[in-house]
């Protein structure tokens, strides 16, 4: 830009509203993350237990118990990692479960531990077993057991570790085995933000990144986040950009409207592959039952990207319902796309009911997946 104001922007995630990152973003991401935990926005159940945990810890001069964060992508559990190291004055050592291919390399790392470390293990639900087994004795005794040799001739030799305390990350609490999530002492779980928290989260980065921005933008991005930190986050992002280069560097209503229409974010977050799939299920299979494998031929995806990528937002605020006869369209979608439901369409008020698990009373029983 001729007046050397714009910088090439830093996006690269396919998708804007996916709530999982790349390396490029994690970066991007550094220069947001609160570094205390007042400054951690919203959560305030589990906040307020941590701080708790942490301050027992602190008084008594002891690492704290083991802790274990769950939730959805995007949500806080790295920076809240990070927020415990820092709060304890320790520092973090960050590894994941996909990281460690072998039990070797995490006996590698334990037996690197210096007293009072806080041990981040990112999707712990992803660690191998024999890493997992290792990892019990380690958490429970402090002490890990070092194979030497091989074969019938192949001894343990027990190395005793100092107090560290291990902060698991997991998206999938549920596939932890039950002995290593009876390790943790504290388990948190992360749930979606609501608009006025994610409007303060907008809010605080705004200022970090030096821009000045209207209560209606923040409210307005906030609205478009579906309910996640990293989506906010990146929604600012591309706003300012929109508004440093075809705007006048103020972040108003406007240049928010403006951004996020070039960007294919609806008022309430859908992109185009979530409008897509809703506009096939109204316009073509007149509201379903329709299923998964004919619904991403027409709209032209894998089978996997429509199930994992657009249908779970979809069926988390209610546009779409999963039947044993396939997928069908709420009423909120037909007006969503400003469509009338014909008569007797799932969408409409003739049309077939469902209870509270979004199964068909009337349809047969059976498995979900792959419909
Ligand atoms: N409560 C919060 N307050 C302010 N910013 C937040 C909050 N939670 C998350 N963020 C911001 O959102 C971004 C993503 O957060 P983070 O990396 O901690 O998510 P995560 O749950 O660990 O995701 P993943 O599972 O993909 O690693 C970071 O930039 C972080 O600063």
């Amino acid at each position: 830009m001729a007046d050397g104001r714009y910088e090439e922007p830093e996006f690269t995630s396919e998708r804007l509203v996916t709530s999982s990152a790349d390396d490029v973003e994690r970066a991007a991401e550094a220069a947001l993350r609160p570094k205390r935990l007042e400054e951690f926005v919203g959560q305030s159940v589990v906040r307020d237990q941590l701080s708790l945990v942490l301050q027992a810890a602190l008084a008594r001069g002891a690492a704290p118990d083991h802790v274990l964060l769950s939730g959805p992508p995007g949500l806080g559990k790295t920076t809240l990692a990070m927020i415990i190291a820092s709060e304890l004055g320790t520092s973090l050592r960050v590894t994941s479960g996909p990281a460690i291919q072998h039990a070797g390399d995490l006996a590698a790392v334990l037996s690197s531990l210096e007293e009072g470390e806080v041990l981040f293990i990112d999707e712990i639900h992803r660690l191998a077993r024999p890493a997992e087994e290792l990892l019990y004795v380690a958490m429970e005794d402090f002490r890990v057991d070092v194979v030497v040799g091989k074969g019938a001739g192949a001894s343990a030799i027990p190395l005793a570790l100092p107090p560290f305390t291990v902060v698991g990350a997991t998206t999938r609490a549920g596939l932890l085995p039950a002995p290593l999530r009876d390790r943790f002492g504290f388990t948190g779980h992360l749930d979606f933000y609501d608009a006025p928290e994610l409007e303060r989260v907008i809010l605080r980065s705004a200022g970090l990144l030096g821009v000045e921005i209207h209560h209606a933008a923040a409210h307005e991005i906030a609205g478009r986040s579906r309910g996640t930190p990293r989506i906010a986050n990146r929604l600012l992002r591309r706003v300012r950009d929109w508004a440093q280069v075809r705007g006048d560097g103020r972040l108003d209503l406007t240049a928010a409207r403006a951004a996020l229409e070039v960007y294919e974010v609806d008022p309430v977050g859908l992109d185009r592959l979530d409008r897509s799939v809703l506009d096939a299920l109204c316009r073509r299979f007149a509201g379903g039952p329709v299923g998964l494998s004919t619904l991403a031929m027409t709209v032209g995806e894998e089978p996997d990207t429509v199930e994992t990528v657009a249908e779970p937002f979809l069926v988390r605020e209610g546009f779409v319902a999963r039947t044993p006869r396939g997928r069908v369209a709420t009423a909120q979608a037909w007006s969503h796309l400003g469509l009338t439901p014909p008569a007797g369409a799932p969408g409409s008020l003739a049309g077939t009911l469902f209870d509270d698990a979004g199964t068909d009373p009337e349809g047969g029983s059976g498995n979900l997946q792959g419909l």
